[in-house]
């Protein structure tokens, strides 16, 4: 088996590692109709997701007749309450990711998360779908108290893994430039949450499926 390069591969979560658009579509629409907006398509609400709840919930407000400060202090905490309490019913892994991640694991690597999502919801769903030991560090939207794209959540995930040479994934720009300011190479997933051609987020590389990860790692120059 080769040896690879890096010591740690960090992944980012939401349309990365999990597509969680069914139930972070359902808090949304639970929410906005609450004050009489209509739901929306799952595919609408992927391209909201990346940069936490609150701008995913601003971003359908917006989309269905804008909103104002009130509106949005009425309706957040109905979708974060909403959200925690159904966090995994349509959540699940894409597809090969629970075989690379055997695969990484088999190679020695240290497997990290840097995700944009609360500490609140992160945990409980890494756990609820059998996850969460699986992982060296764990670093949510606010354990740092500064999301991605700041390098400091990245950092974190790499040095709460035991440090070394590491490696980023995700979906989103919050995800390639975060690991560009860190300073680690970035691989985009086509897969995931995009708002536009997964090209324009200039990552290193680009995956269209797990299965690609292990033989481009390999690959990867030293
Ligand atoms: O919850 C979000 O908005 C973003 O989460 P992610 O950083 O795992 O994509
Ligand atoms: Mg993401």
């Amino acid at each position: 088996m080769a040896r690879l390069s890096f010591d740690i591969v960090g992944f980012d979560l939401d349309g990365t590692l999990l597509d969680t658009s069914g139930d972070l579509a359902a808090a949304v629409n639970y929410a906005i109709g609450t004050i009489g907006r209509a739901p929306f398509p799952v595919d609408s609400i992927r391209p909201f997701v990346g940069k936490g709840a609150k701008v995913m919930l601003q971003r359908a407000l917006d989309a269905s007749g804008g909103y104002d400060e009130a509106i949005l202090d009425q309706t957040l905490p109905i979708l974060l309450d909403y959200y925690e309490q159904n966090l995994a019913l349509h959540s699940l892994p894409y597809p090969g990711m629970m075989a690379m991640l055997d695969a990484l694991a088999e190679r020695g690597v240290k497997l990290a998360i840097c995700t944009n999502k609360a500490e609140r919801f992160t945990i409980p769903l890494l756990h609820q779908l059998g996850l969460f030991d699986r992982f060296a560090s764990v670093v949510a939207g606010d354990t740092v108290g500064i999301a991605k794209p700041d390098p400091a959540p990245i950092h974190a995930m790499i040095e709460r893994a035991g440090g070394g040479r590491a490696i980023f994934l995700g979906d989103t720009i919050n995800d390639i430039a975060g690991a560009r300011n860190a300073g680690i190479p970035s691989i985009a997933v086509s897969f995931g949450f995009l708002d536009g051609p997964v090209e324009n987020l200039e990552a290193d590389a680009v995956i269209h499926h797990f299965d690609e990860l292990v033989p481009m790692l390999e690959a990867w120059p030293a």
